[in-house]
């Protein structure tokens, strides 16, 4: 078992560079399938878990893959495979996002129910009625959705009941190969939906209004390969200026996009963080006190819940009481057991979580429940007494290339470590208590 080991106590300096954006090229990844020509070419990917799992859910499906150097080539020529398996799809949600490029395909589609997660039940109801409403018939049964149309899907007028992300890029990738127009209103406008309408446009297909509340997909008869470069990691970029503000630091993010990160720069800037931009990026300054603030998770241009645990971790430090307030999923404060465990005094009252700062964080044995959480947690740990130690770095891998890496560049204290399973860790982060048996 791997962990990652955080001594807190160092102030955090330097240059880190964000990769591209998880959450862009999986969809851009998918959406590359859409071309029955030639070879696609998408530069600046990251190393990461989730990339790898698409790929392998592209090659199960017939497409030629291949990741070198943080470019991926993708060929998907020869006739396509329309069943996505379990393997994948349990592993990463985001596997659900081939249904919309196969039914646009290949007519059919046959993928496992992606399931809840640990932050929530995330049903894909939305991403169905946009199916439907193209013409697909849709069947639920031994733990699959089926999909198919005669002939092919056609376009339609369809209101999301949420500007779900994942909906409206599946979406998006069925209307761009349908017949007419479909105009989506109600959509996300996420950066990471301006990436892959712009990857789909650079194959020819005709998508308008992206980063807005509503998209127009004229259909095309046919889609080629193309080139594309993903936009930069907005998630990443702001957990590393997390990272720098808590240390009281100076750390210049490279390549972190200004326009991609107004919610999390006004509340930083509002708890005192300094941020200014330069031509190839941010620089944040952390001040010693940071000021309470409250922070309302939304839907893009909002505060980012993705961004959420990052947050709660810096509002550990504000002098005062801080609330944050999750309202895209329902169950995403599993970090909240995990912080309490570091002397995190966090209250939580239905959808919102009550901090009491400045909290004396103390190391502990953590586990990262997912990905954010898993980053948030090494962020505390890196002002706490003593040791932290952060188990269940699957979740950290989906997300972020060489966590402890980077910020071990920046001067952290932190290690990636192979521990032996069951194995009792000698190094005590703090004095034992003096404690005597009851009954001695
Ligand atoms: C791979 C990827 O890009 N993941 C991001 C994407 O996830 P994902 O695309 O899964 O998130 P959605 O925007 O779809 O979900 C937002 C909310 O809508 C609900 N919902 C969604 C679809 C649906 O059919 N029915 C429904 O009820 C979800 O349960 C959730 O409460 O956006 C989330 C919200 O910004 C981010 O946290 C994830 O990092
Ligand atoms: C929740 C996230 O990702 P996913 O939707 O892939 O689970 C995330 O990136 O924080």
């Amino acid at each position: 078992m791997e962990k990652i080991i955080v001594r807190g106590g160092k102030r955090l300096f330097g240059t880190v560079k964000v990769e591209g954006a998880k959450n862009a090229v999986l969809p851009v990844i998918a959406a590359s399938m859409l071309a029955n020509k030639g070879t696609s070419k998408i530069y600046n990917v990251p190393a990461l878990a989730d990339v790898y799992t698409i790929n392998n859910v592209l090659r199960y499906l017939n497409a030629d893959v291949n990741y070198e150097n943080n470019i991926i080539t993708v060929k998907a020529v020869k006739e396509l495979l329309t069943e996505a398996p379990f393997e994948y799809v349990r592993k990463m949600r985001a596997s659900f996002l081939v249904m919309g490029p196969l039914l646009a395909r290949v007519g059919m589609a046959r993928i496992p129910l992606p399931g809840g997660c640990a932050i929530g039940s995330r049903p894909i109801d939305q991403h169905l009625k946009g199916f439907e409403a193209m013409g697909a018939k849709i069947n639920i049964g031994n733990g699959f959705i089926e999909a198919s149309v005669n002939g092919k899907l056609q376009g339609a007028n369809i209101y999301l009941d949420m500007p779900s992300v994942g909906a409206t890029e599946n979406i998006m990738m069925a209307a761009v190969l349908a017949e007419g127009t479909t105009i989506l209103e109600n959509c996300a406008r996420e950066p990471e939906i301006v990436d892959l309408a712009d990857f789909l446009n650079a194959m020819g297909a005709k998508v308008k209004g992206a980063g807005t509340g509503t998209l127009t997909i004229q259909g095309v008869k046919e889609l080629k390969a193309a080139h594309h470069r993903i936009v930069p990691d907005r998630i990443e970029a702001g957990t590393y200026m997390v990272a720098a503000a808590i240390t009281g630091g100076n750390v210049l993010v490279e390549d972190a996009r200004a326009e991609h990160l107004r919610p999390l720069i006004s509340k930083m800037e509002e708890m005192g963080v300094r941020i200014t931009q330069e031509f190839n990026g941010l620089r944040v300054k952390g001040p010693d006190i940071l000021k309470p603030v409250d922070v309302k998770t939304m839907p893009h241009p909002g505060f980012p819940t993705d961004l959420q645990a990052q947050m709660m971790a810096l509002l550990l430090k504000a002098h005062g009481t801080s609330v944050i307030t999750e309202t895209v999923f329902e169950n995403r404060f599993m970090h909240v057991e995990e912080f309490r465990r570091m002397n995190a005094d966090i209250k939580i009252e239905g959808r919102s979580a009550i901090i009491n700062g400045p909290c004396h964080l103390q190391g502990a044995e953590v586990s990262a429940t997912d990905l954010r959480a898993g980053a948030a947690l090494v962020i505390a740990g890196l002002i706490s007494q003593g040791v932290t130690r952060v188990s269940e770095l699957k979740h950290i891998d989906r997300g972020y290339v060489d966590l402890a890496g980077k910020l071990r560049a920046l001067g952290a204290n932190v290690e990636r470590v192979t521990v032996e399973e069951g194995a009792i860790e000698q190094e005590v982060s703090m004095p034992k208590l003096n404690m005597k048996p009851k009954f001695a």
